[in-house]
C-alpha cells in the first residue's frame, strides 16, 4: 500500500491514498501505522478516497470530490481535523488532483472550503464555532475552567495561569464524561495580549499533540470571549509551530503551513 507522511505545525499524520474506496482502514491498522517504534508512527492517518464512495458522506459529493476519512492514532474516527484538512489539502494539490485556485474536502463535520495562500499556507474555512457553558479539566490535581467550543468535533479551551510550558501533559487530563460522552480534547493557554495565545493539547484519541487546528480555534474563541469579544484575527503559538485563526460573525478560518515530507510502500498489514 503506497503512503505519504506529512504534517502542519507537527501534528503529523499518514496519507492512505485509496480513491475508489478499496482499503478496510481498520482501528486495527491505524493503531499500528502510526505506532512510533513498530509502525511508522503519526497522530494520526488521512485516507484519501472519493466522496462518492463512501455513504456515510456521499450527501457531500457534489461540493467536494475528495473525503478526508480521518482516523486517531488509537484507531478512532473523529468528525474533524483542521491540520489534518490543511495537510490533505497539500496532498491533493501536489497529486493534482484538485484545482488549487478553489476546492473543498468532504470531512465528516461537513464540507471544508480550501484557500491557498500567496506564501503557500493553507487557510480552511472551520465554519462557525458552536460555543456552549463552562467545564472543568483536571491536570495534576489542579482544576481549570475553560469553555466549551464545537468544532464539529468536541473542545474544552481552558485559560490557565500557570505557564503552560510546566504543565506533565503525559496523562490524560480529568474530564466531566457527562458534559463530553464521547471524550474531548483539552486546550490549556495562556493569552497573551489581546490577540496571541500560547497553547498545549491533549488530543481524544492521540494524548498530547505538538498542534491541534480545530483546538486553536477553540483556543481563540475562548481567548476573544475573555474580553467579551467573538470575532478577530488571533496568532495561536502550539509546540510545533504557528497559525493564524480569524473569528468572523459567520465562520472562522484556520491558516498555516503543511508539508509533506515523504513518501512510499506501507508493508504494515492487520
Ligand atoms: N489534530 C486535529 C484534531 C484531530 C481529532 C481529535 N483528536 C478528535 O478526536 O476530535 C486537528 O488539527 O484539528
Amino acid at each position: 500500500m503506497r503512503f505519504l507522511k506529512g504534517h502542519g505545525t507537527e501534528n503529523d499524520f499518514v496519507i492512505l491514498p485509496d480513491p475508489e474506496g478499496e482499503v478496510d482502514v481498520s482501528a486495527a491498522l491505524v493503531a499500528k501505522i502510526c505506532d512510533r517504534r513498530a509502525g511508522l508512527g503519526a497522530d494520526g492517518v488521512l485516507r484519501v478516497v472519493r466522496t462518492k464512495q463512501c455513504p456515510e458522506v456521499a450527501d457531500q459529493a457534489s461540493a467536494a470530490e475528495w473525503f478526508m476519512d480521518y482516523h486517531n492514532a488509537d484507531g478512532s474516527m473523529a468528525e474533524m481535523c483542521g491540520n489534518g484538512a490543511r495537510v490533505f489539502a497539500r496532498y491533493l494539490i501536489d497529486a493534482k488532483l484538485v484545482d488549487p485556485t478553489g476546492f473543498a474536502v468532504a470531512t465528516r463535520g461537513g464540507v471544508r472550503k480550501i484557500h491557498v495562500e500567496p506564501n503557500g499556507d493553507i487557510t480552511v474555512d472551520m465554519g462557525k464555532p458552536v460555543v456552549y457553558g463552562q467545564s472543568t479539566a483536571t491536570v495534576s490535581g489542579q482544576e481549570y475552567t475553560g469553555l466549551h467550543v464545537d468544532m464539529g468535533n468536541p473542545h474544552l479551551a481552558c485559560a490557565i495561569g500557570d505557564p503552560v510550558v510546566q504543565l506533565d501533559l503525559s496523562y490524560q487530563p480529568g474530564f466531566d464524561t457527562a458534559v463530553f460522552p464521547a471524550g474531548v480534547n483539552i486546550e490549556l493557554f495562556n493569552p497573551v495580549g489581546v490577540s496571541r495565545a500560547v497553547m498545549r493539547v491533549y488530543e481524544r484519541g492521540v494524548g498530547e499533540t505538538r498542534s491541534c487546528g480545530t483546538g486553536t480555534v477553540a483556543t481563540a474563541v475562548a481567548a476573544a470571549a475573555l474580553s467579551g469579544e467573538s470575532t478577530g484575527t488571533w496568532t495561536v503559538e502550539v509546540p510545533g509551530g504557528t497559525v493564524t485563526v480569524i473569528l468572523e460573525e459567520k465562520t472562522s478560518y484556520l491558516s498555516g503551513p503543511a508539508v509533506i515530507v515523504a513518501s512510499g510502500e506501507l508493508m504494515l498489514a492487520e
